[in-house]
């Protein structure tokens, strides 16, 4: 459908530019007088000339033949002259309408893209009219020039001429599809590799490496797979070629005895050779090579730059994407840098404005938990062992909850399944009601890494980066205010000053990773170590200020002893068991957490502790922390308080792994 309007649209501009068509015919004509001379002028310079005994006639249509090139050369020369009659009005044509359309979407970055792809259509179109009308005007004066020296030699070239025209003419539109179908996914592969490689330590940083490989390679399947179409096709394209230009040489050959012995004269044997090789072959191989490749390119090229007709599309097809599902969808090219820069670190969720200015209320039965997980259970590989397993939890909105556990036990993981980064194997997960992974739950959390994404540019931009429109400085202030930035925006030179990353601590980087969190409108926070930089005092600051920060759930992958005192409810992540509850009660019921608090584990008979990392206390003494089994195999139930967030049973783990 969208072909057909292309082609529609193409014919009334060729209709419209009917002078300039017949001015090109006319110059061409003179292409062909050079086409038919030269097997014409070498048939004669050898029959009449030189085999006659007749050097200064042989001589005298050679020099026909030297001048009926000159003669074509100065034909060429004004069909030059016409195409750009042509192809200019096409380019002006292009560049208004893009130009309209740019002005219309006040979208500068498409402008430039869209002008650049003008230049292509331009010098595709102008190469295309080029070959084809070289190839038809060409093989007209050597088909002429064939039946003036002997039709015999018609008889043998024109049939497999044909029959390769007729091949390469039948894969002409198999081959457009297959050539447009490689282009799109390659600019599709470049497109998502252009957004994927200057964010790699983001990516990394943010966790969701398996995501975007998963992507990557979708893509570069989907390219190799056009690829791969293409290639066969194109087979058609070098038998076409083989068939209608290079067969006849063979049959001229074979066919010499015969063709000497109907009439045909040694001279005409040759000057059939010479139009065979020398012009019949060549403009073939153009005409094969020019509207296989350059034609498709041309049709990609004006179904985007084209308005849409009567409600048609502009959009070229989308590459195919294995398991087409709605996931891989929402990863086609356009929606790459979305989906990215919520990967690296949170949503632009579009929210109300005055979002801050209303206190969350107290949570009753009709407000949706800020977090569900029911029978989470998550594995990093088809065959790997669950780092989660069938855990159950709710998080009312409003509660702060610190997650802690020995280093590898699957904290940073937990968080990347809450955010939609990682798909579980079983069970679900539910943000504020929403299904994750899903647009609306990805709109309601923010999640910042250990390592703080922040980027070349101003202070404003960093700080706004996950808000639809530029913070108004009043906000600004008082985000930094509450995070602790503003000694650093001070320091810098005020909202407007530039950012260079290079040159900020871990620490500064993670401050202005929090106020942009801060001032996003993800109701649901989730900071992974995302303080492990900041001193205690600055950690407390910035997570006070997301306590108090409106409606706000914070959960906090946990460094130091600290912030899990502070927390409403705490997780102790601990392998195949988990607890959960307040401080001051897992302390009395929970070994590990008593031991990532205080350095000791009761009772005695218990397994020899793994190695994990310090969990720093908020005086900057370390505990070290250890993941063990129980020595009697238990799995902790947890009794979560009543209030806002646990029932006793809200949390449960019920299978431990190995069965135990
Ligand atoms: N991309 C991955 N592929 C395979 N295994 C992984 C991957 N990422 C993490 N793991 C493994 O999953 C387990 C949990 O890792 P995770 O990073 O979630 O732990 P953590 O508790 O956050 O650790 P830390 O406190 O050191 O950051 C570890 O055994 C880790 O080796």
């Amino acid at each position: 459908m969208r072909g057909s309007g292309v082609h529609r649209r193409g014919l009334r501009f060729v209709r419209r530019r009917w002078r300039v068509v017949v001015r090109l015919v006319l110059w061409s004509a003179l292409e062909t007088a050079q086409a038919f001379l030269l097997g014409y002028a070498l048939a004669r310079a050898l029959d009449d000339g030189f085999l006659a005994g007749r050097t200064d006639v042989g001589l005298g249509w050679l020099g026909a033949g030297a001048g009926a090139v000159l003669v074509g050369a100065y034909g060429t020369g004004r069909v030059y002259a016409g195409v750009a009659g042509l192809v200019e009005p096409l380019r002006d044509r292009l560049v208004r309408g893009v130009v309209e359309r740019g002005v219309r979407e006040a979208d500068g970055g498409a402008l430039s893209g869209f002008t650049q792809q003008v230049e292509i259509a331009r010098d595709t179109f102008a190469g295309l009219v080029l070959v084809s009308r070289s190839f038809v005007f060409t093989a007209a004066g050597a088909l002429i020039g064939l039946f003036s020296l002997a039709p015999p030699l018609l008889l043998v070239v024109a049939p497999p001429l044909a029959a390769g025209v007729a091949l390469f003419a039948a894969a002409l539109r198999p081959l457009a599809r297959r050539q447009e179908r490689f282009l799109v996914a390659d600019e599709a592969l470049a497109a998502h590799l252009d957004t994927v490689c200057p964010g790699l330590r983001d990516i990394t940083a943010g966790g969701a490496e398996e995501r975007i490989a998963t992507a990557t390679d979708a893509r570069v399947d989907a390219e190799f797979r056009a690829a791969r179409s293409l290639a066969r096709w194109s087979v058609l394209r070098v038998a076409s070629l083989a068939i209608g230009g290079q067969f006849p040489i063979v049959l001229l050959l074979a066919t010499a005895p015969w063709l000497l012995d109907h009439g045909v004269t040694p001279g005409a044997l040759v000057g059939a050779l010479a139009y065979v090789t020398q012009s019949l072959l060549p403009a073939l191989q153009n005409l094969v090579h020019g509207l296989g490749a350059s034609g498709s390119r041309l049709a990609v090229v004006l179904r985007r730059l084209a308005p849409p007709e009567e409600g048609g599309e502009t959009k070229a097809a989308a590459p195919e994407v294995p398991g087409g599902t709605e996931k891989a969808a929402s990863e086609a090219p356009g929606d790459t840098v979305k989906a990215a820069s919520e990967e690296l670190g949170g949503t632009k969720a579009t929210g109300p404005e005055d979002r801050h200015g209303s206190k969350a209320t107290a949570p009753s039965s009709a407000t949706p938990d800020a977090l569900t997980l029911t029978s989470l259970t998550f594995a990093y590989g088809p065959t790997s062992a669950p780092v989660i397993e069938d855990l159950t939890v709710r998080v009312a909105q409003g509660t702060h909850l610190a997650v802690v556990g020995p280093s590898g036990i699957g904290k940073s993981t937990l968080t990347a399944v809450v955010a939609g980064l990682l798909d579980p194997r079983h069970g679900t997960v539910h943000l504020c009601g929403h299904p994750v992974p899903g647009d609306t739950a990805r709109a309601h959390r923010v999640l910042i890494p250990q390592e703080a994404y922040v980027f070349r540019g101003s202070l404003a931009e960093n700080v706004g980066d996950l808000r639809p429109k530029p913070i108004p400085e009043r906000e600004l202030r008082a985000a930094a205010d509450a995070v602790g930035l503003t000694a650093l925006m001070e320091r810098l030179g005020g909202p407007e000053a530039e950012v260079d990353p290079g040159a900020l601590s871990a620490g500064e980087r993670q401050l202005i990773a929090l106020t942009r969190a801060y001032l996003s409108y993800a109701p649901v926070v989730l900071l992974d170590e995302a303080t492990c930089h900041l001193d205690a005092e600055a950690e407390e600051r910035a997570e006070r200020a997301f306590v108090e920060r409106p409606g706000t759930t914070l959960v906090v992958v946990a460094h130091r002893v600290g912030s899990a005192r502070r927390a409403d409810r705490v997780l102790v992540m601990d392998g195949r068991r988990v607890a959960y509850g307040h401080h001051d009660d897992l302390l009395e019921r929970s070994p590990l957490y008593r031991e990532l608090v205080l350095g000791t584990r009761e009772p005695a008979g218990q397994q020899p502790l793994q190695p994990a990392l310090p969990l720093r206390d908020t005086d900057g003494v370390d505990s070290v922390a250890g993941a063990g089994l129980a020595g009697d195999g238990r799995h902790v139930v947890a009794h979560g308080p009543v209030g806002q967030v646990q029932a006793p049973g809200d949390l449960r783990h019920r299978r431990t792994l190995g069965g135990q």
